[in-house]
């Protein structure tokens, strides 16, 4: 099996003497939808990205308060959302770990397959990196990866960016992207399945068919 995601294991070794840029998208993705796919592609447009590795959180620990999908039904709809895609790739080695997902757990992990010429940008919305300095190893993000905030309607980017800097030992900046507003949410695409309401053109067609095969989302969080 490859070691982060087949598309982009080789990264790096092609041109040693060239700089390559690799983003990556956590989430918990419970469903992914195109605010995570259209800020994924934004970024990699504007920061001149190689690829962008799609990361679902194995147990994302903070969402320990509801209820979240398995893990292999959020691969299989993050798989689905990016297939057409050829910048874009699905990891499993959050899924693949066992206990609570980390970011510094993956970071370091990723840091250590790439070669130096091999620069890592994690993407995170407003609302995530808001929460950062309580994110394990939070002091330790910084030298690992560059980080790239995003805006997200109904979210405040200076309240994101006084939390990313609190959260570092050294002041780590943090890079800051406006992006198209989309107002979505899984959680609004949850409660819209759950009511019998259409989710279409909210998130690829084919995430639409797989929640409808599997029957997911039929309880409240
Ligand atoms: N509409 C959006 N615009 C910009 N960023 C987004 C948007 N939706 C999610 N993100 C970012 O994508 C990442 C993963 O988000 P996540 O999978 O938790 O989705 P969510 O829609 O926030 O889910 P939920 O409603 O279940 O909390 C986070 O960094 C989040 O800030
Ligand atoms: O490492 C942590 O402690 C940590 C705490 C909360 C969230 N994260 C990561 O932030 C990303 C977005 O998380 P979420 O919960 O908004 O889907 C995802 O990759 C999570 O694994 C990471």
């Amino acid at each position: 099996m490859a070691a982060i995601c087949e598309r982009f294991d080789t990264l790096g070794l092609e041109d040693p003497s060239r700089t390559y840029r690799l983003g990556i998208m956590g989430g918990t993705f419970d469903p992914i939808h195109m605010g995570h796919l259209s800020c994924a592609e934004e970024v990699a447009d504007a920061f001149h990205l190689d690829g962008v590795v799609f990361m679902p959180a194995g147990d994302p620990w903070m969402k320990h308060n509801r209820r979240v999908s398995g893990a292999e039904d959020r691969f299989a709809m993050t798989r689905l959302a990016v297939a057409d895609n050829p910048k874009f790739c699905v990891s499993r080695i959050e899924i693949d770990r066992a206990g609570e997902t980390y970011t510094v757990d993956t970071l370091r992990i990723m840091r250590s397959h790439y070669p130096d010429n091999v620069e890592l940008y994690f993407i995170s919305g407003a609302d995530a990196i808001a929460n950062i300095a309580s994110w394990r190893g939070a002091a330790e993000l910084g030298a690992l990866a560059h980080f790239v905030g995003v805006t997200r309607p109904g979210y405040s980017m200076d309240r994101a960016r006084e939390e990313y800097l609190r959260s570092q030992e050294d002041l780590f900046d943090l890079h800051q992207l406006e992006i198209t507003a989309l107002a979505i949410s899984s959680t609004d695409l949850r409660t819209k399945v759950r009511n019998g309401q259409s989710i279409r053109y909210l998130t690829p067609q084919p995430v639409v068919e797989y929640i409808q095969e599997h029957g997911l989302y039929p309880l409240e969080d």
